[in-house]
């Protein structure tokens, strides 16, 4: 019996990063929360403590901030294609580099009715994701770039139904025609190339999620989410794979009747727990495979 490493990285998590372009009186920001994770040939650290392949987490911190004016972050798809590239191409040790990017958005603030040079008003709850994986070097480096949105919180007060499902003996549920339906929409999709325009696909695809949110009458968030996935594959032949997750946020019709008050869809209980929790993958059939694409930093000890 002996005993041995199993897999390993490392990496500074959450390096928080803002960068302000300030070379006109009209600054920019962007204000992003940057994960890195290194995988590769660090058994020696592990068994012997031996350092010398081990190029620090502080450095991978610093680098962050030093590519950000360096090579700026005019998205955080190329911004962390710039890293991974760099901590694989230039390190023999380092195999491969996974780089999980957040983007908190901000909007100009409007002062005296006009927009304001350099003041930001935090928007809304839409947080744009990038996960970027390099491995390898030369003509065997291969690159996942999956981009992404968490917590895009969207509520339509109709056009949303749910009947005719299976029933037991323990089924309360009412059938409905008309109802409520909220979520919190994560989303993430899997580009087959690099060659991308990254802030115009993540602009489409958002519109996207909108358009079918809104204009699909629902009859279930299920069949919304694969509306969704659907539509994004049929507009960007650079995505081949599209996965969601969404709670659905029940809104309970509040029962008046005990005041002498009748409510048609007018009144709810927005109830926070439990909530159903919707998930989907909508791909080509002919989609190449993912590899590490989706294999979150976080994912050692599930
Ligand atoms: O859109 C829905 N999908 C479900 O699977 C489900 N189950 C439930 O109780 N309500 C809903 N709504």
């Amino acid at each position: 019996m002996a005993i041995v490493l199993g897999e390993n990285q490392y990496g500074k998590a959450e390096i928080r990063v803002v960068r302000i372009y300030r070379d006109l009186p009209r600054h920019e920001i962007k204000d992003v929360n940057v994960s890195s994770a290194l995988r590769g040939d660090f058994a020696a650290a592990h068994t012997h403590g031996d350092q010398r392949a081990v190029l620090p987490t502080d450095t991978q911190k610093q680098t962050a901030y030093a590519y950000a004016k360096e090579k700026g972050i005019a998205s955080i798809e190329q911004y962390g294609l710039d890293l991974a590239r760099h901590f694989v191409d230039d390190y023999e040790p380092v195999g491969g580099a996974r780089l999980e990017i957040e983007e908190y958005a901000w909007e100009r603030a409007v002062v005296g009715g006009a927009e304001h040079d350099h003041t930001w008003i935090r928007k809304g709850p839409a947080i744009r994701t990038a996960d970027v994986t390099v491995e390898g070097t030369g003509d065997e480096q291969q690159i996942w770039v999956v981009g992404g949105l968490k917590d895009f919180t969207i509520l339509k007060s109709t056009g949303s139904e749910f009947h005719d499902f299976l029933v037991d003996e323990y089924t309360v549920l009412e059938p409905t025609t008309d109802r409520v339906m909220a979520t919190a929409l994560d989303a993430k999709w899997r580009f087959t190339t690099t060659d991308v325009d990254w802030d115009a696909v993540y602009a489409g695809v958002l519109e996207l999620i909108v358009d079918r949110f809104a204009t699909v009458q629902s009859l279930a968030l299920q069949q919304t989410l694969y509306e969704i996935g659907k539509a994004v594959l049929e507009r960007y032949d650079t995505i081949a794979e599209m996965r969601l997750s969404a709670p659905n946020k029940h809104h309970f019709v509040y029962d008046l009747a005990p005041f002498g008050l009748e409510n048609h869809n007018e009144v709810f209980n927005a109830d926070d727990r439990p909530y159903g929790l919707i998930q989907a993958t909508v791909t080509r059939d002919d989609a190449p495979p993912s590899g590490p694409a989706w294999t979150p930093q976080l994912a050692w000890l599930v």
